[in-house]
């Protein structure tokens, strides 16, 4: 039987004799039942007593295959020799970090916190293993050679290598992978498969595997090893994916390593065992130790965020044996050794930090592992919600019929399925999402990227699978990048930037203040201090005051004034509106060489044309980047490979009140000046864990440094009606229509005869209370009303593209969206774009409970998306429970 529970003590190690000789023994005690039940005491006896040794209260502990004893009518358990014993199963552990702590724990810590770096090694690397899932699925080699170097392009280029240097130290190591291959061992029986996703909820393990040969694991490293056996660490990687395997019930005991760059080496040259391919066999023991291993570094994690002391859960390198003299990473680590003060076994270099940027990685550090705890619930849903409950949280979209499977080009697969009763979903059309057979952790399953979303889903893959299902696959990059991010700008950063950062230095501004914008002054003041700005300018812009337009025109100014600039935001159509913006606003006078850094379905159609291509050649794709005036990306974009590397002497970032402090960083740290723009009396970022990364860097700073900032006052979109109860809760009464016609705007612009209009609808702001129940998340009778009034409007002349609804729960947005063909979704959703005629759907009935409810700041989102008509339908007698609502039913009501 299998135990788990949450520990509550945790025994000394003893040796007992028994009929096997002396042994090792330790009690722990947990409280099964998530800690329901009564306290149960199991030992855990031989090499396991290592892991009691890791082992504190209040860790959760699972043993696999117990045995229960009854001994006056007390049961304990203890291990069997099948027995395996997993602490904080939930902490999904990635099989490449285990890689790295059997090398040294410190390793694994400082690739966690620097990231990796664009380099040539990694870059050839990743194409080497391109071209083996090519050869495995039956591509020519010279093809696949050139497709992959070719796909590599920006990457080579911008690390100054040409394609036929690349193409040559490429084939040299595929000719390992081609010959091992063509060895005879190959027969057509051999069942193969790439790029295998694995995760284990038993032993809280997650990777991807290169290869499985006959269900056995192929790792590949492109370096050169000439002893007889493996390198240890790569055996440990290798038995990690047995382990995964296990959770589908395949028992590997072989594993196989191939190292592509023995066949390179010269015979003459290099002594001992040249053969590229490596076996070894994957005993009980050593999955046993590995088990161990990761258990170690899951009690390393569990301090980072639960220990007490000075840095908790930092590795020091102490813990291994590895001989600090001969690690590659020995300078880095001395380094970060020495800017944060942290005990580490290779010593230190350098003077340390200030005590408050040490304070402040150490913050954020913490609050980005706890956001990392959060991911791996997500991943817990896969197995422990049911299929329907998936589903229900728009997490999946289940029982779909598998209707085509067709072999593309290049060996990859696309897939696709009917979605029976078109459900909802927070699947969108270019995301990385988990296609399966049903069961996407024991069943067959595989990672591909959403093509089109329909009537029926269109996936594509590297390997087939029936499309039964497909889920929302949660990814540690933001994580792993707002860690990096972090690094970057405190222990890399510029000093005159960090003394703005942590309030040492007021930011300065110099330069004359020209003339803009000539018919709105708070606009022009803006780019005015976007221009003079030495170190960083803030732009406040609540609803529909210009931003995407004063953007434009500051990036115009600044490229004039020679400036190479970085667009970003932290969406894709955020991006797209502002370099729209730009490009229409330039009209061609200012030959302004722009270009979009995003994947193809990420960007806007019109904005193709700009896209920077990732494939071909090298000189050619780097210098279209290294050359650009304006480069625009999201914020996600800015922490990668590709644009670490770029430099920027101003960082625009809009939208900046809808990220993390850490995501900031990843875009400023590019420039030398920055300007934020955003509203933080709008969406704050979307973040699982409570703490310091709800708070955006630009409501910081706007809050440290008033005089920096400046907040559009002049709003282009909403009638003085709409717009009264915002402008007052949320700017102190400031925010006013730009001009007459703006402020006079009216519903009865919207249609021929205002008559024509139920009279409920013939003012521009208006509540309705339908008597509604809530049942979860939707409200039927609302929904219906919802669609009634969006009848009533299209009848009496407006059109249906000039109506927009929003609902809090997508269940609603569903619900509504099943009864009407016009806009339906959420607040998040309509962030950023507006419509003449707004209708609400609140849902709530009785309470005042849910998102939209929770933080006002939402519904100041929801009240500042219509021009002329706004309808607001909801409980009144619940609204006018709460002070703030009960005003804004008043106000709906005048
Ligand atoms: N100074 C100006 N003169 C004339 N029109 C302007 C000016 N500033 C903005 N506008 C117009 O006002 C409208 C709203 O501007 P914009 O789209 O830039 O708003 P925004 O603040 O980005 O909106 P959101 O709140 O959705 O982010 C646009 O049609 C824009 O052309």
């Amino acid at each position: 039987m299998n135990l788990r529970g949450p520990i509550v003590d945790v025994g000394d190690v003893r040796t007992v004799s028994t009929q096997y000789g002396d042994r090792d023994c330790c009690s722990v005690t947990i409280r099964p039942e998530d800690g329901a039940a009564d306290p149960v005491s199991v030992t855990l006896w031989g090499s396991w007593t290592e892991t009691a040794a890791h082992a504190e209260i209040g860790m959760e502990l699972l043993v696999t295959d117990a045995e229960a004893d009854e001994y006056r009518g007390e049961t304990t358990y203890s291990t069997t020799g099948d027995s395996a014993v997993v602490l904080e199963p939930d902490f999904l552990v990635d099989v490449t970090g285990i890689r790295s702590w059997v090398q040294c724990p410190r390793m694994y810590y400082l690739n966690k916190l620097s990231g990796i770096p664009l380099n040539y090694p990694v870059v050839k690397g990743t194409i080497v293993h391109e071209v083996f899932g090519d050869l495995l699925r039956g591509v020519d080699l010279e093809e696949s050679i050139a497709d992959r170097v070719a796909e590599a392009g920006l990457e080579l280029g911008i690390l100054g290598y040409d394609a036929t240097e690349v193409v040559e130290e490429v084939r040299r190591n595929a000719a390992a992978i081609d010959g091992w291959l063509a060895q005879g061992t190959l027969t057509d029986g051999d069942d193969w498969r790439s790029e295998y996703t694995l995760i284990s909820p038993t032993y809280g393990l997650k990777g991807r595997a290169d290869a499985l040969r006959r269900g056995m694991p192929v790792e590949l490293k492109t370096g050169k090893n000439t002893n007889r056996d493996p390198r240890f660490q790569d055996k440990i990687q290798a038995a990690c994916y047995a382990l995964l395997l296990a959770e589908h019930d395949e028992q590997p005991d072989t594993g196989t390593l191939l190292y592509t760059k023995n066949t390179a080496l010269d015979r003459s040259e290099a002594t001992g065992d040249l053969s590229p391919a490596k076996e070894f066999s994957i005993g009980d023991g050593l999955l046993e130790f590995v088990v161990r291993t990761r258990n170690e570094l899951a009690a390393m994690e569990w301090h980072a965020l639960n220990g007490t002391g000075d840095q908790p859960g930092i590795p020091t390198g102490y813990e291994a044996d590895a001989t600090c003299q001969y690690c590659f990473e020995q300078d880095t680590c001395m380094v970060v050794s020495g800017r944060l003060n942290q005990e580490s076994k290779a010593g230190q270099i350098g003077a340390p930090l200030p005590a408050e940027e040490r304070e402040y990685v150490d913050r954020f550090y913490r609050a980005i592992e706890a956001e990392r705890r959060e991911t791996h619930a997500e991943y817990r849903k896969l197995w422990e919600q049911s299929p329907a409950e998936r589903a229900d949280d728009d997490r999946a979209l289940i029982d779909l019929d598998p209707v085509d499977e067709v072999e593309l080009d290049g060996g990859r697969w696309r897939l696709e399925a009917r979605k029976p009763g078109n459900p909802v979903s927070k699947l969108r059309e270019g995301d990385i999402a988990l296609a399966s057979d049903g069961d996407p952790v024991a069943g067959d399953a595989e990672l591909g990227r959403i093509r089109s979303i329909g009537e029926t889903v269109v996936v594509e893959t590297d390997e087939p699978v029936p499309l039964r299902r497909l889920d929302v696959y949660p990814s540690e990059i933001s994580v792993d990048r707002m860690l990096t991010a972090v690094h970057d700008a405190i222990l890399k950063g510029d000093e005159r930037r960090k003394d703005v950062l942590f309030d040492r230095r007021d930011p300065a501004f110099s330069g004359p203040e020209r003339e803009w914008i000539g018919n709105n002054e708070a606009q022009n003041a803006a780019v005015n201090l976007s221009t003079t700005a030495e170190d960083l300018a803030l732009i406040h812009g609540p609803p529909g005051t210009g931003k995407t337009y004063t953007i434009a025109r500051a990036i115009e100014a600044l490229v004039g004034d020679g400036d190479r600039v970085l667009l970003a935001a932290f969406t894709n159509r955020a991006v797209d509106n502002a370099l729209e913006a730009v490009r229409a606003g330039s009209d061609g006078e200012i030959d302004t060489d722009i270009v979009r850094v995003g994947t193809e379905t990420g960007v806007r159609g019109d904005m193709q044309d700009v896209r920077l291509r990732e494939r071909g050649d090298p000189t050619d794709r780097a210098r279209e980047l290294e050359s650009a005036d304006v480069v625009a990306a999201t914020t996600a974009a800015c922490g990668s490979r590709v644009l670490r590397e770029q430099s920027f002497d101003v960082a625009l970032v809009d939208e900046a009140s809808q990220l993390t402090e850490p995501s900031t960083l990843a875009a400023i740290s590019l420039a030398d000046r920055f300007v934020l723009v955003g509203d933080h009396e709008q969406l704050p970022p979307v973040v699982r864990a409570e703490n310091d990364l709800q708070r955006s860097l630009f409501e910081r700073l706007v809050e440290t440094y008033p005089e920096a900032s400046v907040m559009l006052d002049r709003q282009y979109r909403m009638s003085q009606r709409i717009q009264a109860f915002a402008s007052r809760e949320f700017y102190d009464g400031a925010l006013r229509p730009a001009t007459g016609t703006v402020a006079g705007q009216s519903v009865a612009d919207l249609v021929d005869d205002p008559d024509d209009l139920p009279p409920e609808l013939r003012d521009d702001v208006t509540l309705l209370d339908p008597d509604g129940t809530r049942e979860g998340n939707r409200n039927v009778r609302e929904a219906k009303r919802v669609a009634a009034i969006v009848d009533a409007y299209v009848d009496a002349g407006v059109d249906p593209d000039d109506i927009g609804v929003i609902a809090p729960f997508r269940a609603q947005v569903a619900e509504i969206g099943r009864r009407t063909d016009v806009t339906v979704d959420t607040v998040d959703r309509f962030q950023g774009s507006s419509k003449p005629v707004i209708v609400v759907s609140l849902v709530a009935a009785g309470d005042l409970d849910g998102p939209i409810f929770e933080d006002h700041r939402r519904i100041n989102v929801a009240l500042t998306r219509a021009k002329q008509a706004l309808v607001l339908v909801g409980d009144r007698e619940a609204l006018s429970s709460d002070p703030f609502y009960a005003r804004m039913v008043e106000w709906a009501d005048r």
